[in-house]
C-alpha cells in the first residue's frame, strides 16, 4: 500500500478578529506534501486572512501554525519565506519599469541577499541570467524577456509573478487568486501552467473560478464565515449539500 503523503503544513484552531467580526474562527488545515490544496468561500469568508496568517504578514489572536515540523507561529513573515513558504498575487510585487528578466533576476537575488546596483551588477551574472530565462520559459514567456512590466498584458503579468514567486524555490507557494481580473483564454493558459506545477511544489490555492479550481484541486477546503465547513476531494465537495447551499449553487452549475 502507498505510504500516505506527510502533512508539509499543520493549522490548528487559528483565530483572527476584527472587532466584532471573526474573520478566521478556529480554522484547522493540513496540507499534504506535493498536492494543490484549494480554499474556497464566499466573499468575505477568511481566505485572504487566512493567507496572510500563513506568510506572517497578520498574526492570530490564537491557534497554530507548523510548517514542516516546525511551529512558525510567532515567526516574522521573512523567516518563514526563508523556509520556503512564498506567497504570490493579490500584492502585486513587479517593478514596473524593469524587464521581465530583471524581475525574476531581482527574486533570484533575494535569495542570496545581493541588490541591483551592487558592486557587481547581477543583470550581468550568466548564470543568474540562465536561471532567470529558466523560469521565464516555464511560466511561458520565453519570448517576453526582455518586455517592461508596463507593457506586458495583465494575463502576463501574472504569469511573471508566478515565475517571480517559483525564482525563491518555494516548498508551499500559496496562490491568492491568481485568475482575477483574467479572461477565458489567460484563465485557461495559467491554469495549464498551474497544472504543470503539480507535484513539484505543494500549492495552496485560493481562487474564485471554479472551473480552474475543480481542473486543478487535490482536495479542496470551503470556509464559510471563517469556519471550515469541509475538506475533500473536488468529487466530495461537488456533492456535499451543504457546501452546494453555501457556496457552489451561487456561483456555478456544476
Ligand atoms: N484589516 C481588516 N480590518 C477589518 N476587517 C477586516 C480586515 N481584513 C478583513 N476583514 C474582514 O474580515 C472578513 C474576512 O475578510 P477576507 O478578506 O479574509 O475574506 P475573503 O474570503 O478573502 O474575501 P474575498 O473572497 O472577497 O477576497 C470580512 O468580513 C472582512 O471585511
Amino acid at each position: 500500500m502507498a505510504e500516505p503523503a506527510r502533512a508539509l503544513l499543520t493549522v490548528r484552531g487559528l483565530h483572527k478578529s476584527f472587532g466584532a467580526v471573526k474573520a478566521t474562527d478556529g480554522v484547522d488545515l493540513e496540507l499534504a506534501e506535493g498536492e494543490i490544496h484549494a480554499l474556497i468561500g464566499p466573499n468575505g469568508a477568511g481566505k485572504s486572512t487566512l493567507i496572510s496568517q500563513l506568510c506572517g504578514e497578520q498574526q492570530p489572536d490564537a491557534g497554530s501554525i507548523v510548517l514542516d515540523g516546525t511551529d512558525v507561529t510567532a515567526m516574522p513573515a521573512h523567516l518563514r519565506a526563508r523556509r520556503g513558504l512564498s506567497r504570490s498575487f493579490q500584492i502585486t510585487e513587479l517593478c514596473a519599469d524593469y524587464t521581465a528578466l530583471e524581475n525574476v533576476v531581482l527574486s533570484l537575488t533575494l535569495k542570496t541577499g545581493r541588490a541591483f546596483g551592487a558592486w557587481a551588477d547581477p543583470r550581468q551574472d550568466a548564470g543568474l541570467l540562465v536561471e532567470a530565462r529558466r523560469r521565464l520559459v516555464e511560466v511561458d514567456l520565453g519570448g517576453r524577456a526582455d518586455v517592461c512590466v508596463a507593457d506586458l498584458a495583465h494575463g502576463e503579468k501574472r504569469q511573471l509573478e508566478l515565475a517571480v514567486a517559483l525564482a525563491r524555490e518555494p516548498r508551499l507557494l500559496l496562490l491568492d487568486e491568481p485568475m482575477a481580473g483574467m479572461g477565458g483564454e489567460e484563465s485557461a493558459r495559467m491554469t495549464a501552467l498551474l497544472l504543470g506545477l503539480k507535484q513539484r511544489y505543494t500549492i495552496l490555492l485560493v481562487e474564485h473560478d471554479m472551473d480552474a479550481v475543480f481542473a486543478l484541486a487535490d482536495r479542496i477546503t470551503v470556509l464559510v464565515y471563517g469556519r471550515t465547513i469541509f475538506t475533500g476531494t473536488p468529487q466530495a465537495v461537488r456533492g456535499h449539500a451543504e457546501v452546494r447551499a453555501a457556496y457552489l449553487g451561487e456561483e456555478t452549475t456544476c
